[in-house]
């Protein structure tokens, strides 16, 4: 018990990008803003049946600790331009001199801007224990390719959003240094598929993760990806 709770915890914080740093971007006082808003990895009536079956099944998993529901919210880490502003200063000095402020607090998540049912459904899980994230997905009408094939930049954008996440959670402050995709077989468009990732190894700041795309059923592969995270180094001018 102590141990998915803190498992949990673990996952959440990291997610708000408030573990395995000292925060030097926190530097304005006052209650904590409400940038956390609908959670949308819930089912919502646009999801298939598919994708809520998975849901399901994986929230079964979740009931004795060993998994757990990401939540997902469709704003940027932070709702208030001083902590933007001290974050990317913090993180990304020379970024930061070409950034617009003010556009910044319109920032949204890009996966999470879509109609329901249009673009990016989807919802992560996470197993501490195996250090796994999985990703239930379903890309919608609005992320077709090639005809009713899914366009692989949106196969890309979920990927590096899933090891992303497996990363987060296991190191904070991180960006994608790499990312290796092998395109075996095509995605049919709308239909549900399993993003499997997994963290092989750290070795100091960086992180390696590879990760699969398959069918519900698991008997078609069709992604392969290995991917280099680096955690961030304020003392480093990025
Ligand atoms: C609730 C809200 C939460 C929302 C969150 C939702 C989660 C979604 C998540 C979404 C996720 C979306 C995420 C996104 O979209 S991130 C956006 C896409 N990524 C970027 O824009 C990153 C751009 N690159 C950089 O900024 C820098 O290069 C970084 C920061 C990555 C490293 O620059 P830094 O100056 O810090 O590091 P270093 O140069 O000292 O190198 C350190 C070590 O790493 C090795 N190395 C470096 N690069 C590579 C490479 N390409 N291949 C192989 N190796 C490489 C290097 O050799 C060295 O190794 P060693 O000599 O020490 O052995």
């Amino acid at each position: 018990m102590l141990r998915s709770c803190a498992a949990r915890l673990h996952a959440v914080g990291a997610l708000r990008g408030l573990r395995g740093c000292a925060r030097p971007w926190a530097r304005s006082s006052g209650p904590a803003p409400e940038f956390f808003h609908e959670d949308h990895s819930l089912p919502k009536p646009s999801w298939s049946k598919d994708m809520r079956l998975l849901f399901d099944q994986f929230m079964k998993k979740c009931e004795d600790g060993s998994w757990i529901h990401l939540p997902s919210y469709n704003y940027t880490l932070f709702q208030r331009s001083q902590d933007i502003s001290a974050f990317i200063h913090a993180y990304l000095p020379t970024a930061s001199k070409l950034i617009n402020e003010e556009k910044l607090l319109q920032a949204k998540i890009f996966t999470r801007n879509f109609e329901d049912g249009l673009g990016f459904e989807y919802v992560m899980f996470y197993n501490d224990v195996e250090k796994r994230v999985v990703c239930v997905f379903e890309g919608g009408p609005y992320l077709q390719g090639m005809p009713g094939c899914l366009h692989g930049g949106a196969i890309a954008t979920m990927i590096d959003a899933t090891v992303g996440t497996s990363a987060m959670i296991a190191e904070g402050i991180v960006m994608t240094a790499n990312l290796n995709i092998n395109f075996k077989r095509p995605v049919p468009l709308c239909s549900v598929v399993l993003i499997n990732s997994q963290l092989d190894k750290i070795e100091g700041r960086k992180l390696f993760i590879s990760c699969n795309v398959q069918s519900v059923d698991e008997k078609t592969l069709y992604t392969e990806a290995t991917s280099l995270f680096i955690k961030l180094d304020p003392e480093k001018q990025v």
